[in-house]
Order: structure tokens, then sequence, then C-alpha cells
């Protein structure tokens, strides 16, 4: 069993003249993995997150973090021991982004060269070039600014993450990118990291476990993304899961039955010279990346145009990002790359079709 990093016991906050915003909340976040607050507005995940670092105090039960009651702290200590990123970026605009993100270990006593020193390195850590560091906020795009926060919570190394909905205010691209960051980072860091968002998708994709808080901030359901999606526990998780969970749910589901076929591929050189053929063909550039597809034939001297591909299947990525190549493609069969974005061979809607049943099948003991 996974060890507990923070335990809520009995945990209740009632604001001045409220109903509770939290009611009775006793669960264990597990050390080293990723925790999801998710429900909708105004169900408590946010007041949760906040009693953790006493930004909020609870008004009964307690909270303890590797074994320690947070009261136990003096509160000022206990928030700089903790990263802590929230929606809008909380930089402050007439620092540059280094100082930004040495701000706490300054607060911490760390000399100014050696602080700079490492929010230089962090930069670098969090993808960002190292020529951003001497900008001011403004001056960085909103993904940019998240980043920077999430430099900026890393800074002093601490061993928990508070993250409030840091991803929601930026474009759904930006957004993919940064949940895929967050989970490569995490790979290395192993941090205690706890995420509210009121997105189900960015929950499952990020949650080691999820709980599912609910009106009256009552905890709904608290599991692994999978077995919510799969088994949700009352019928406001499933109406909150949403009816596509069963689509959601194949994120989970390994690919290995998917068969890559093998296709001739075309660069934009010999299109122009040999045209267009009966089938859809697939162009690529000199190192085999894919560009695009060019249609069939439509009518005799017509120049083959080029449309863009759909999204792409890695070797070993799961059922649902198979079902997206294919059905993303102009041409039907879904583009499979490896692991250095070269084209491996294609995939056929109607056979990750054909798994994904089969796979239900196996699941359900029979048809
Ligand atoms: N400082 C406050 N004073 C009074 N009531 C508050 C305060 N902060 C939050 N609340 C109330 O407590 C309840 C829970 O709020 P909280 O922000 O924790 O929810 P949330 O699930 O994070 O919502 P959202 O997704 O909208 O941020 C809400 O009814 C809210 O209005």
């Amino acid at each position: 069993m996974a060890e507990a990093m923070i335990e809520f016991q009995n945990v209740t906050k009632q604001y001045q003249g409220g109903q509770a915003a939290v009611d009775g909340l006793t669960m264990s976040i597990d050390k080293g993995a990723i925790t999801v607050f998710v429900g909708p507005s105004g169900c408590g995940k946010t007041t949760s997150l906040r009693m953790i670092n006493r930004m909020v105090e609870p008004t009964s039960g307690t909270i303890t973090v590797d074994g320690a009651d947070v009261t136990s702290v003096p509160a000022a200590q206990l928030r700089r021991s903790m990263g802590y990123v929230m929606q809008s970026s909380g930089l402050m605009p007439h620092r540059s982004v280094l100082d930004n993100i040495a701000t706490v270990p300054r607060l911490n006593g760390v000399s100014k060269t050696e602080a700079r020193r490492r929010a230089q390195e962090l930069l670098d850590v969090v993808g960002l070039a190292s020529s951003l560091g001497k900008r001011y906020p403004s001056q960085l795009s909103g993904g940019q600014q998240q980043r920077v926060g999430v430099a900026r919570a890393l800074a002093a190394d601490p061993p928990v993450l508070l993250m409030d909905e840091p991803f929601s205010a930026v474009d759904p691209v930006v957004r993919d990118e940064l949940q895929q960051e967050l989970l490569r980072l995490q790979r290395d860091l192993a941090k205690t990291i706890v995420f509210v968002t009121h997105d189900i998708d960015e929950a499952t994709v990020l949650g080691d476990k999820v709980a599912v808080f609910g009106i009256g901030g009552k905890l709904a359901q608290y599991a692994a993304a999978e077995e919510i999606l799969r088994a949700p526990a009352s019928d406001f998780v499933a109406s909150f899961v949403g009816r596509d969970r069963g689509f959601r749910h194949l994120g989970f589901s390994p690919s290995d039955g998917v068969t890559i076929h093998p296709i001739r591929t075309v660069t934009p050189d010999q299109l122009r010279q040999e045209g267009s053929s009966d089938d859809w063909q697939l162009v690529v550039d000199g190192e085999l990346r894919p560009l695009g597809w060019a249609g069939p034939r439509t009518g005799a001297g017509a120049a083959p145009a080029m449309v863009p591909g759909g999204s792409l299947f890695r070797k070993g990525e799961t059922l649902r990002r198979a079902l997206d190549a294919a059905l993303s493609s102009p041409s039907g069969l879904g583009v499979a790359v490896d692991t250095d974005g070269r084209v491996a061979g294609v995939i056929a809607a109607a056979e990750v079709l054909a798994v994904i049943e089969s796979d239900r099948n196996v699941r359900h003991g029979g048809l």
C-alpha cells in the first residue's frame, strides 16, 4: 500500500453565515503521487486544498502532513514549505521572471546569486528558454506564465505541491502541453501533488487518484481514475463524469491488439512529379515525419492537394489515442509514429473498434 503524506481527519469548514463548504472530510493522500480534487463549482475543492497549507483554517478536524499536525507549525513557515500554483500565475509584475522564481529561496535565506542560479536551472526544467529569465511576466504568454508559476513553486524543492486550477486559463492545446509536461516532471521529481480542477478529463489524465467532491463539500468518490470511469459510486458521480465516460475509459486501455500496417509514403517532390493516385497518399518529409495526406485523383490534370493529417498515434499509447488518430485522419487511416516521430505505419478505425469490442467481451465475460 502507498504511504500516506497528507491526512484529513473529519475536517469541516464553515464560513461565516453559510452552510459547510467542506463537510466531514476524511481522506489520505499518497506520498509521491498526484491526487486530483474534482467536482462542480462551489463544492469545496479550493477550500480543502487551502486548508493543507493553512491559507484557510478548518472549523474542526485535523490535517497532518508527513505525520505532523499542520497547526504545530507557524502558518507562514508552513506555507513556504509547500509549493503553491494558482490559476492566474500570481507572479509579481514588477519583478523579472528569474526574481519571481527565486522568491521563496530568498525568503528562506538563500543568497541572491545562488537563488538566481537555481532559478535559471528551473527555467529549463519547466521547458522555458533561459533568455526568458530577464523578461517581466506581462511579456510572456499565458502558458509561459503558468510554467514560471510551476518553476517558482518548485524553487525551494518542497515535497508537497498544491496546484489550484493551474492550467484552466490557457487554451486547450497549451493546456494539453502543460499537462504532459507536468507528468514528465513528476516522473523525475515524484512530489506529492494535490491538484484542483473542475475538468474531469484533466483529472483522469493527471490523477493517480481522483477525489470527486459533491454538493455541500462532501467527498462523493475517491479512487483511481480508471475505477471512477468504470464504476461511478453514485448517480451524482456518473452524471459528473459524463455520458462519454466509456470513451474516456479507453484512455486506460492498452492498444497492444491494434495492428500497425505498412504504408507507402511520398515526399512533396515525388507528389509533384507523380501526381495523385486513386488512393490517399501519406506525405512525409525527408526524415519520414508525416506532413499530411494527398487526396485521391478527382479529375484529369487536377493538381494533388495536401490536407493536414489528424492526431498521431505513438506505439504503446492507449486505445483512446489509437481511435482518435484513426477517426481524425482524412484518409480514415491513423498515422502511427515511432519515438522519433517517424512514420511506423497506419491503423484502421474498424480494426481499433474490433479490439475495443473484444476487450469489452473479455471484461464482461463473453457476449
Ligand atoms: N472566503 C469565503 N467566505 C465565505 N464563503 C466562502 C469563502 N470561500 C469560499 N466560500 C464558499 O465555500 C464554498 C466552497 O468554495 P470553494 O472555493 O472551496 O469551492 P470550489 O469547489 O473550489 O469551487 P470553484 O471551482 O468555483 O473554485 C462555496 O459555496 C463558496 O461560496
